[in-house]
């Protein structure tokens, strides 16, 4: 499987819909992927909280439509990022949207581990409960977005639940990315298994972004990484890694607590 990670910059003076429209076309240079990924919020901006309202869409929104007809043209499986979702209840979700490549809306996934202890997001979202996987041909991903890669105990709930591939969509900022690199990496270790993770690139509300989005295999190896601008990574995912991995270190097997 082939996949194509899309590092998008957000800066100011970009609207949203023109930033929709470009990422769009984006998405559509990567025909020749199988699956292409999208980082957290990339319409508004993670951090741009002052936006959460105005921006926010229901799950069959304006970004869900101009991802759908990009993924009907490039013939892919979208990971499309997160949106600022309104519920049916008038709340606010950090929802991720994957689409099969009919365009179909194949999962969708809101963040559990709300960002920014008593500010931002953690009061101004509400928080998922429940985990998501996709089973696509070759992988089965697990998704999980940004802050939710510090709790391991979601990744292990994704292994046992069958992933292959953790997909994290992220704005994860330049002052930590230290612990991204980190974090992503030690996933991949203790899960066994790739590690998809895209992030933004540039400024938004005042807050720089690490870009750097890699892609790990089960051995924690990084199989490609970006640099801090926009940036499309194509990495070749080998659909016996995995099991491979798992058998010839069976670490997971020796798990004693939480199962
Ligand atoms: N958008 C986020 O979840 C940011 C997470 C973050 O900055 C961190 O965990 O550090």
């Amino acid at each position: 499987m082939r996949a194509s990670l899309i590092q998008i910059a957000v800066n100011e003076g970009e609207s949203v819909s023109s930033r929709r429209a470009r990422v769009a076309d984006l998405v559509r240079e990567q025909d020749e992927s199988d699956l292409v990924v999208l980082p957290e919020l990339w319409t508004v901006g993670a951090f741009a909280y002052e936006q959460f309202e105005t921006e926010a869409e229901p799950l069959d929104g304006p970004t869900y439509e101009v991802m759908a007809e990009a993924a009907r043209d490039a013939g892919v499986w979208l990971h499309a990022g997160s949106v600022v979702e309104r519920a049916g209840d008038g709340s606010l979700y950090n929802t991720t949207l994957v689409l099969s490549p009919a365009g179909e809306l194949a999962a969708t996934y809101r963040k559990i581990h709300r960002f920014g202890f008593d500010q931002g997001e953690a009061v101004l979202m509400s928080a998922g409960e429940s985990l998501t996987t996709v089973e696509l041909p070759e992988q089965t991903l697990g998704i999980a977005t940004c802050y939710d890669l510090r709790f391991p105990e979601l990744f292990r709930g994704l292994v046992d639940a069958g992933a292959t591939a953790m997909v994290v969509a992220a704005g994860w900022p330049a002052r930590r990315r230290a612990h991204w690199t980190l974090l992503n990496r030690a996933r991949a270790v203790e899960d066994q298994s790739y590690v998809l993770a895209c992030g933004l690139a540039g400024t938004h509300a005042g807050v720089e972004q690490a870009g750097h989005s890699l892609v790990v295999d089960p051995w924690g190896e990084v199989l490609a990484e970006a640099g801090t601008g926009e940036e499309v990574l194509t990495v070749e995912l080998d659909p016996a890694k995995v099991a491979d991995t798992r058998r010839q270190f069976p670490a997971l097997k020796d798990r004693r607590l939480g199962r």
